[in-house]
Formats: structure tokens, sequence, C-alpha cells
């Protein structure tokens, strides 16, 4: 459900196959914008003030291991934007957000829910109001996020997926940090039902996260370095 209050725009940057998210209050034009890439940071900007919004917060779902954040970057074009990550990433932002902190982008509400597992700061941001939840990393598309590095690990993020995200009504939309295979948004419904590695039973789900065997990702030097500084180069 999106509803007359809500400006909604869905982002994607391609090197990264990162998904960026703008969310607008329609009665005051303030905005939030998730998970915004270094890369297409002049992109977003550019549509922020044609959408005539005034921009308070950057939020990351975590620190990226496979594309600079664009908050610091943001920060400089919309002064008034403040950066926000989980307070358990231990990276720095403008504000650390606490299990169950809300954040208010005018009229709008959003709730952060820690999701750790695939890093140990992981966040997903609810917006009750619409039905809709941001999930990064933690759930992708009939996937989620892996377990290898970052202090990853599969156990947490199962537990985190179905306490945290699986359980939010079926109607929820769910929109992921990435997509490899031209995806853009599922439900919770759908998840529940046809998710191959959530629906598996805990010790399977964890062995097969534990033999994943993926490359590293391309970036991970550079992001991992910025981003632990907010993406600051
Ligand atoms: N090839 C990409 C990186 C792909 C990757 O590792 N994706 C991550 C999310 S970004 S930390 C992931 O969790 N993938 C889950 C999976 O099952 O693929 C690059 O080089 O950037
Ligand atoms: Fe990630």
């Amino acid at each position: 459900m999106i509803t007359s209050t809500l400006i909604f725009r869905q982002l994607f940057e391609a090197r990264s196959s990162t998904y960026t998210y703008i969310i607008g209050c329609a009665a005051t034009r303030k905005a939030a914008i998730i998970d915004p890439v270094l890369e297409t940071v002049e992109r977003d900007a550019k549509l922020i003030s044609q959408l005539d919004l005034d921009l308070q917060l950057g939020l990351n779902t975590h620190v990226h291991a496979d594309h600079v954040t664009g908050t610091a970057a943001l920060a400089k074009i919309f002064p008034s934007m403040r950066s926000c990550l989980s307070d358990e990433s231990g990276a720095k932002a403008d504000r650390l957000l606490a299990h169950r902190e809300k954040v208010k982008v005018g009229r709008l509400e959003m709730q952060c829910r820690h999701t750790p597992g695939h890093t140990n700061g992981c966040s997903s941001y609810v917006l009750d109001s619409e039905g809709l939840v941001f999930t990064g990393d933690a759930l992708l598309f009939r996937g989620c996020g892996r377990t290898d590095f970052q202090q990853g690990d599969a156990s947490r993020l199962y537990d985190s997926v179905w306490n945290e995200i699986l359980s939010l009504p079926d109607n929820f939309s769910i929109f992921p940090g990435h997509d490899y295979n031209g995806h853009m948004s599922s439900s919770v419904r759908e998840e529940k039902k046809f998710n191959p590695r959530l629906t598996l039973e805990k010790k399977k789900f964890i062995e097969l996260m534990n033999n994943l065997k993926l490359d590293y990702p391309k970036q991970i030097d550079r992001a991992l370095l910025a981003n632990m500084k907010n993406g600051e180069m």
C-alpha cells in the first residue's frame, strides 16, 4: 500500500546492483534516502531537488562491503541531512540508532529494526503506515545476504529475518538492498513461501550459508575503509 502521504522512488546503481530509496512526506516535503551510492549522488541530489524535497536523513542499512555509501557526499549538498546507522555497527554516523528506535520523516515515521547476521550492524527500516520494509542485505528477493565476512553469522541472520522481517503482516512489501536478476521488490507472503534459503530448517540454512563459496565483492577494500567513516574518502 502506498498512500498519498508518501513520495517514493526506487533507484538503481548498476556497478554494485544496489537499490537506493527516496522516502518523502508529501505534506511537509521532508525526505530520507536509504542506501545512497557515492557514484550516483549527483543523480539522486538532482531528483531530490526536482521533487522539491528537503533531505533530512541518510539511512544506511549496514556498513556496505560492495560500494561506497553516498551519505558523506550528500551531506555536502544537503547540509541539514544527518546520516544514520545501527548503534551495533561500530562505524561512524551522525546518529547511531538503537533497536526499535523511530525516526521521523515529516509526518512519516520509520522504525529501525536491528537485523544482524549478514553483518553485526545490519538494520531494516519499517514504514508501518505504508506497509513497507527496507531490508538492506538481510533479506533479498528469494535470497539473503552472505554471512562469510564482517562478523557474518548465519544463525543470527536466520533469527533476524524470521523474528523481525517475516513476522510483519503478509501484505507488507519488501524492498531489498540489491538484486542481481532484475527483481525489484517482494512481499512477506512471497518470501515466507518461496525463499529457497529461509524456508529451510535452521540447521540446513546454516550449512548452506557456510558453503556458498562466493567471490568477494570487487570494491570491498575501498568500500569498508570509507564506510567505517560514513563514506568519507
Ligand atoms: N559481485 C558483487 C558482490 C555480490 C555479493 O557478494 N553480494 C552480497 C551483497 S553486497 S555485501 C551478498 O550478500 N550476496 C548474497 C548472494 O547470495 O549472492 C560485487 O562484486 O559487488
Ligand atoms: Fe552488504
